[in-house]
């Protein structure tokens, strides 16, 4: 197992189409306080100079492109990542033991110490998505299978919906593991396209060590006021 960086309690998922908007965006913010989330709309748009920014910036920055592909390409995609100075990179488990084996290689050989975790099932899936895919069995069960794959393979967590974070914790003993849980919603916020939510103090509780949230502050008028409702709310939760 890899000796990791911590994680923020909050990545602020920066899912913006014009990566121009996001300096204006990220001056509001403090890196001592939230880490940031590129993703595959943002990444493909701004690049690898953009996650370098924020990295010099001093933002715990993660960098969610899921790698999902045969061994070889995830390793090199991995190193890569591991390149531009991140704090977090994540992989599909449904790419199987060979690829997270070789994804776990390319990162503990990296100079850096991102943690490396698994994405088990997305938080907008539900039974009745997974099952169009062909998997019959339920849905926490899928997860849970997904995430013992991951440990066994020695990655440093999981991506999972807060509603699984406990059974995570069962599975993930080592005493910093990774639980980070996107799908995250103050009560009253609009869903979107999110099926398995919780709010961020019920996340915490069930035991996620960093939430990710995105629409709900980079939509919101005061983008750090909300960062702020958030720490407080789960500040109570730890
Ligand atoms: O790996 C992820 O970050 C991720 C996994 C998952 O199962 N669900 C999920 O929503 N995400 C990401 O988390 C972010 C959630 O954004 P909001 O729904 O706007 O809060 C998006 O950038 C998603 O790509």
């Amino acid at each position: 197992m890899s000796e990791t960086a911590p994680q923020p309690q909050l990545y602020v998922a920066l899912d913006f189409a014009d990566p121009k908007l996001v300096e204006p965006f990220v001056d509001q913010l403090n890196p001592g306080e939230c880490g940031l989330k590129v993703g595959k709309e943002l990444f493909t748009r701004g690049g690898p100079d953009l996650v370098r920014r924020l990295v010099q910036q001093g933002f715990p920055v993660f960098l969610d492109l899921k790698f999902h592909d045969i061994p070889h390409t995830v390793e090199q995609a991995c190193k890569a990542a591991c390149d531009l100075g991140v704090r977090l990179v994540n992989v599909h488990a449904m790419g199987g033991r060979a690829m997270m084996a070789a994804a776990r290689r390319a990162v503990s050989e990296s100079s850096g110490s991102p943690a490396l975790i698994a994405v088990t099932v997305l938080t907008s899936m539900n039974q009745s998505a997974l099952a169009e895919v062909g998997v019959t069995r339920p849905l926490a069960e899928q997860v849970s299978m997904l995430a013992r794959l991951a440990q066994e393979e020695g990655l440093d967590g999981v991506v999972c919906s807060a509603l699984e974070a406990h059974a995570m914790r069962r599975i993930f003993t080592q005493p910093v593991p990774a639980i980070v849980t996107p799908g995250i919603r103050p009560s009253g916020a609009a869903l979107d396209d999110q099926s398995r939510v919780m709010t961020p103090s019920e996340a915490i509780f069930a035991g996620a060590t960093s939430l990710v949230v995105g629409r709900p502050i980079t939509r919101a008028p005061n983008p750090a006021g909300v960062v702020s409702d958030i720490l407080a709310s789960i500040a109570s939760s730890d």
